[in-house]
């Protein structure tokens, strides 16, 4: 079974707002509720796939059960932890430019996270995780490498995509996918990324230190793959951008949907790319015929 894992849940309310003034009153033309969350978004996207999956996570309140029953209507099964408080609610404006609020969320207690690792447990080295986005309050600092090492105990693979600096403590732990935006990838090494060949000389370190499978996403520019064999610099598709929250979300899901097909690791990132850059083309995310409708859009240019 595929499980996603989403520590800090949320509900993304986008504002439909050309410009925003600091200080001021600020009117939205409109607004719009959406499930979202890391492996949430990872969930749906596989779900349009159809690939079975499991979205696990901590969820409270109304926020929460809104999420719980968007997802079971659209047919994804959940096993969330209930907790105390309400899931958070993160505001994404959307005009001239996006603007993201994300918002802090409740704080998880010990029995929750003991609840967690039961979970993980009780997984098989036949399983794959997807572990996403920031942590919860409440969460230890080293929460996700505990979670890894309990994994790595147990041989089950996972992918890893947080922004935090937990990720390069991760990469001698084999992650079977990483995949830092171009911002993420300057953080991670306390640079800035100015060239394609910045971002191949760093996403080349984060496979040197373990990482099986390396995408760097590059928001409008596409994004580059990294495995050992080869570096694959893929163009995204041109369209229509209408809100990118969730794109490289959607990206991992479409990756694992190839390799759940059976697909050459190159031809896997094409299904990555395709499935972020349609999402980046809705409102919500992508549905499957979107993906399908960028098919051959995506041009690869092999660097190695
Ligand atoms: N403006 C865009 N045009 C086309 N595709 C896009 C655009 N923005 C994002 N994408 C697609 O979504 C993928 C992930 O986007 P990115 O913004 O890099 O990730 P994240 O959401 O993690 O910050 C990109 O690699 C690309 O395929
Ligand atoms: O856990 P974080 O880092 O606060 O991110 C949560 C936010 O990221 C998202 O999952 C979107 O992520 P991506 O745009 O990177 O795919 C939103 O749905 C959510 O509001």
């Amino acid at each position: 079974m595929i499980y996603t894992l989403t520590l800090n849940p949320s509900i993304d309310y986008l504002m439909y707002i050309d410009e925003i003034n600091v200080g001021k009153t600020n009117r939205a033309s409109r607004e719009q509720m959406l499930p979202g969350g890391k492996g949430i978004n990872v969930s749906r996207i596989l779900n349009q796939f159809e690939v079975s999956n499991i979205a696990l996570g901590f969820v409270g309140g109304n926020s929460g059960e809104f999420i719980k029953q968007w997802l079971q209507k659209e047919g994804t099964t959940t096993q969330f932890i209930e907790i105390e408080g309400n899931t958070r609610i993160n505001v994404k404006t959307k005009g001239h430019q996006e603007t993201e609020i994300n918002g802090a969320g409740p704080v998880i207690s010990e029995e929750a996270t003991n609840q967690l690792r039961q979970q993980i447990q009780a997984m098989t080295s036949d399983d794959l995780i997807v572990l996403s986005g920031s942590k919860a309050q409440g969460l230890p600092d080293d929460f996700y490498i505990s979670l890894i090492t309990l994994l790595k105990e147990r041989n089950i693979p996972y992918i890893f995509d947080t922004a935090s600096q937990e990720l390069l403590e991760a990469l001698p732990m084999s992650p079977l996918l990483v995949k830092p935006n171009q911002d993420e990838l300057g953080e991670l090494f306390g640079t800035e990324i100015k060239s394609i060949d910045d971002v191949v000389t760093y996403g080349k370190k984060l496979h040197e230190m373990g990482a099986q499978n390396v995408i760097v996403s590059l928001g409008g520019d596409g994004a580059l793959f990294i495995d050992g064999e080869r570096i694959i610099k893929a163009d995204a598709p041109k369209g229509n951008v209408i809100n990118t929250v969730g794109s490289g979300d959607s990206m991992i899901a479409g990756f694992i949907a190839g390799l759940e097909q059976g697909l050459p690791a190159s031809q896997a990132f094409v299904l990555a790319v395709q499935s972020g850059s349609a999402t980046a083309f809705k409102e919500d995310l992508a549905e499957k015929a979107d993906i399908d409708a960028l098919n051959g859009a995506v041009k690869l240019n092999y660097l190695h």
